[in-house]
């Protein structure tokens, strides 16, 4: 039997660039608003890093990346439009990054709690989760509308934690983007970056704890990041005491 020695902890994971390769749908719901409207659409490779702010603002400055005008007035009924194209092609081509259901079942059964903490709304996110079969891993998806405030605010990672039933002084989170390491930090939990997601910033700049290459190099993230909680735990009384 596998020893649970992440019991207590919990890791949050980012949906979008960190979960899940999301992109390809998400651009070409955008390309379907373009094209009606004359506009050219924009390449999966320009447009990748704009994915994780959720989708209103992938609208907006995706019409920018393609040299689109945008109209504030007609906003609301694109944005119904979008979502609704959304819904119908949600997991067309998305799929799981490689490695991520051994990775999870493998961090599950050594007692981690997952959760989901993401800028997508909360049902598209469950949506996409189901589609995919993912849905089994996690004790919580928690979009923007079921916290207080959204990434790279603190309090998302923090209540999305919370509401697993897990303790933020207990947990890690892992994402791909600015939005992540920015909501991670503010929530004093330490974060992974996956290096292979929608980095919206140069991998050095994006102020996370470790950086991984493929999904399955968080096991070993996960228990550096862990080792060193525990080690400086157990130094704390020691340091308190100088
Ligand atoms: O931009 C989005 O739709 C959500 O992105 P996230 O899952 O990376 O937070
Ligand atoms: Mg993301």
């Amino acid at each position: 039997m596998r020893i649970r020695d992440l019991e207590g902890w919990t890791i949050a994971f980012d949906l979008d660039g960190t979960l899940v390769d999301s992109a390809p749908d998400l651009i070409g719901t955008l390309n379907r608003m373009l094209a009606p409207r004359g506009y050219p659409p924009v390449p999966l490779s320009s447009a990748r890093h704009l994915v994780g702010h959720g989708a209103r603002a992938l609208l907006r400055h995706g019409f920018a990346e393609a040299g689109a005008v945008w109209d504030e007035v007609a906003e609301p009924e694109l944005f119904d439009l979008f979502i609704d194209d959304y819904v119908a092609h949600i997991a067309d081509d998305s799929q799981a990054f490689d490695g991520v259901v051994e990775t999870l079942d493998h961090l599950a059964a050594r007692g981690a709690l997952l959760c989901v903490a993401t800028n997508k709304r909360t049902d598209l996110a469950v949506a996409l989760i189901d589609a995919l079969g993912l849905a089994r891993h996690f004790v919580v998806v928690a979009g923007p509308d079921l916290v207080s405030a959204r990434k790279p605010d603190g309090a998302h990672v923090r209540e999305a934690v919370q509401l697993a039933g897990g303790d933020p002084a207990r947990a890690v989170m892992v994402g791909d983007a600015t939005t992540d390491t920015g909501s991670a930090r503010a929530a004093g939990v330490p974060c992974v970056v996956a290096g292979f997601g929608y980095n919206d910033a140069p991998l050095a700049e994006l102020g996370g704890d470790i950086v991984i290459d493929c999904f399955p190099e968080l096991i070993a993230a996960v228990e550096t990041l862990h080792r060193m909680a525990t080690q400086s735990a157990a130094l704390a009384p020691e340091a308190a005491a100088i």
